[in-house]
């Protein structure tokens, strides 16, 4: 999954290449968790990364990195525990990566962990306002359609905001979506490729089965059961856990996925392209997932919507309502915690 770009042989090269430079500071913000130990394994495979940061409340996170710092790569390891040691980890990062925070359980929505997990969320975005305010930041933790603007809003209230940088990971969406139509199809998951556009979470998902390449021939009474698997593949895996978690594995993937693609935009390498749920003004929302063009300083086009037909145009029409609900969530957490301190 990761590129092959030869390094330079010195360290110091990345303090005089302007455009050849391909090693990077990478913080992971949940490094002990379910999602946080299996993507910091593969962070630490990527040999775009040359020094990874593993920081999390629970105490023996310096011995998830004391592991991972054992792996043959050259890389660079290292714990951070307790919140207390959240700036040093976050200092001089080039990319934040946060899957911190609780999962779900059977029955709860992602709407259901805002209350535990906005305030991590807010926590960690006050501390990179210091620390690594130009840093690219991949947001993991549900639930992404309101943690998204909530890191948005404390950036810009410490005038530190940078909406290119800051990313929701949907790309978990467009895996299943992948995998699902390839297992449908008899195509080999790893050769599809299919939007998925809107927020992350059931009805906010909007898998664009019409843009699948290579194309695909969807039966139609079988493209709503396909939409509604996408939309509930999350909750599939929850069912399954039956109360030990969310997806953790495959949501590693996804977002050493996601990361790869930000790293290798960050070389200079073109025409690298993701899904990903970002501020934008490509709909009538001010937060939306589509396709993004990845450049050195985060997004360098927002690629909109495109072309959709007239199912995927109901679906992104259900979606919206949600959307605005969890948005304006978010952006009211900060912004009414702000009224309430003053
Ligand atoms: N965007 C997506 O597609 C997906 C998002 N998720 C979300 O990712 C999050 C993490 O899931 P798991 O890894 O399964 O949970 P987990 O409970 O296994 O791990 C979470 C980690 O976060 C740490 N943590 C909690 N509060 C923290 C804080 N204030 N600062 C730093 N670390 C903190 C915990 O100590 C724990 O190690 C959940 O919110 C989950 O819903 C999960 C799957 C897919
Ligand atoms: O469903 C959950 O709670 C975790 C998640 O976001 C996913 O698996 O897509």
């Amino acid at each position: 999954m990761f590129s092959r770009i030869v390094r330079p042989t010195l360290n110091t090269a990345r303090k005089f290449s302007t455009s050849q430079q391909n090693n990077y500071r990478v913080t992971v913000c949940g490094a002990a968790g379910g999602i946080g130990q299996p993507l910091s394994l593969l962070l630490k495979l990527n040999p775009l990364v040359t020094e990874l940061n593993c920081y999390d409340i629970a105490p023996f996170t310096p011995g998830v990195a004391c592991d991972l710092s054992h792996i043959e790569t050259a890389s660079k390891v290292k714990g951070f525990a307790g919140q207390e040691s959240l700036k040093d980890a976050l200092s001089n990062a080039e990319v934040v990566v946060i899957p911190a925070g609780v999962p779900r359980k059977p029955g709860m929505t992602r709407d259901d962990l805002f209350g535990s997990n906005a305030n991590v969320v807010k926590t960690i975005f006050e501390c990179a306002t210091e620390a690594c305010p130009d840093a690219i930041f991949c947001i993991i933790t549900n639930p992404v359609n309101s943690c998204v603007p909530i890191a948005c809003e404390v950036m810009k209230k410490a005038n530190k905001l940078n909406p290119r940088r800051i990313f929701g990971v949907s790309t978990l969406d467009i895996v299943r979506a992948n995998t699902f139509v390839g297992e449908m199809c008899g195509v080999n998951p790893k050769e599809m490729n299919v939007p998925v556009i809107g927020g992350h979470s059931g009805i906010t998902i909007v898998p664009l089965f019409s843009r699948a390449t290579p194309k695909v021939s969807i039966p139609k009474d079988k493209l709503d059961a396909l939409t509604k698997r996408v939309q509930e593949a999350g909750t599939e895996v929850v069912n399954a856990k039956a109360g030990h978690g969310s997806a953790t594995l495959s949501m590693a993937y996804s977002g050493a996925r996601f990361a790869n693609s930000i790293l290798r935009a960050l070389t200079g390498e073109q025409d690298v392209t993701e899904c990903a749920y970002v501020m934008s003004d490509v709909t009538e929302v001010e937060y939306f997932a589509s396709p993004v063009k990845l450049g050195k300083c985060g997004i360098e086009q927002n690629c909109g919507v495109g072309d959709i037909n007239e199912y995927e145009e109901n679906k992104l029409c259900e979606a919206m309502e949600q959307l605005k609900k969890d948005i304006k969530k978010g952006i009211e957490f900060v912004q009414k915690g702000d009224k309430k301190c003053k």
